[in-house]
């Protein structure tokens, strides 16, 4: 059982008042590229990237109220105003608050890897996933997935180039272990700290003849 926190930093969104799929640009006071980080912890990563992103709108969600309430919380000691924090499901998220066609880079780092075999099922990223989140990608948004899991990186690696609609930003390389550029998250860190990989993947969405 989560310990609620309650969060009052100004980049935190609470659930009932989420704008409706078109309302984002108001919701932020710019139109600008959108962007999405799932799963983004403590907010390391996310804090970082928007720093090298000022001109996008990002949007960081978790289903981990102490880990929005560490997002925000580095956010807002680091002055980044470009974020907004949503304590939520990802594809519920995705499917009830984003119009299609609207992400310009959607970011996964170190998602939950269900290593027993029966859990698999369970892992946030498969080919039913990839095919729904590319509705929500503009034509030339990027989709960016980090893992330190073996068996989860080369998966994710051998199933994408499969996946219609999408082209390997990385070719010819399906993954890579160094990511110029990248940001390093928390796990990122410890992870390789311990001596394992973390396999980057980099794919686009098609700008033509996409679904
Ligand atoms: C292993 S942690 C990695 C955190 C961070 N990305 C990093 O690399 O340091 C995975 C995070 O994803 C969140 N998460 C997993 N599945 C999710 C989902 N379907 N929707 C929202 N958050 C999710 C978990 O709550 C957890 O905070």
């Amino acid at each position: 059982m989560q310990t609620m926190i309650k969060i009052s930093s100004p980049c935190y969104i609470p659930a009932e008042k989420l704008p409706a799929p078109d309302g984002w640009s108001a919701l932020f006071g710019a139109e600008r590229p959108l962007a999405l980080e799932i799963g983004c912890g403590i907010g390391d990563f996310i804090a970082k990237t928007a720093v090298d992103h000022p001109d996008s709108n990002i949007i960081a969600l978790d289903y981990y109220n102490k880990g929005c309430d560490s997002t925000c919380r580095r956010l807002d000691r680091h002055g980044v105003t470009n974020v907004r924090v949503v304590r939520i499901e990802a594809r519920q998220f995705i499917a009830e608050r984003l119009p299609k066609g609207s992400l310009s880079a959607v970011y996964i780092n170190c998602p939950d890897p269900w290593p027993k075999k029966r859990h698999r099922k369970r892992r946030l990223v498969s080919r039913q996933f990839m095919e729904f989140l590319r509705d929500y990608l503009v034509p030339g948004g990027n989709f960016y997935f980090a893992t330190d899991f073996d068996d989860y990186g080369i998966d994710v690696a051998g199933m994408m180039p499969s996946v219609e609609g999408f082209e390997n930003a990385l070719a010819p390389d399906l993954f890579r272990h160094e990511l110029a550029g990248y940001h390093l998250s928390k796990y990122m860190k410890k992870f390789m700290a311990e001596g394992k990989n973390i396999y980057f993947i980099n794919y686009r969405k098609k700008m033509t003849g996409a679904l």
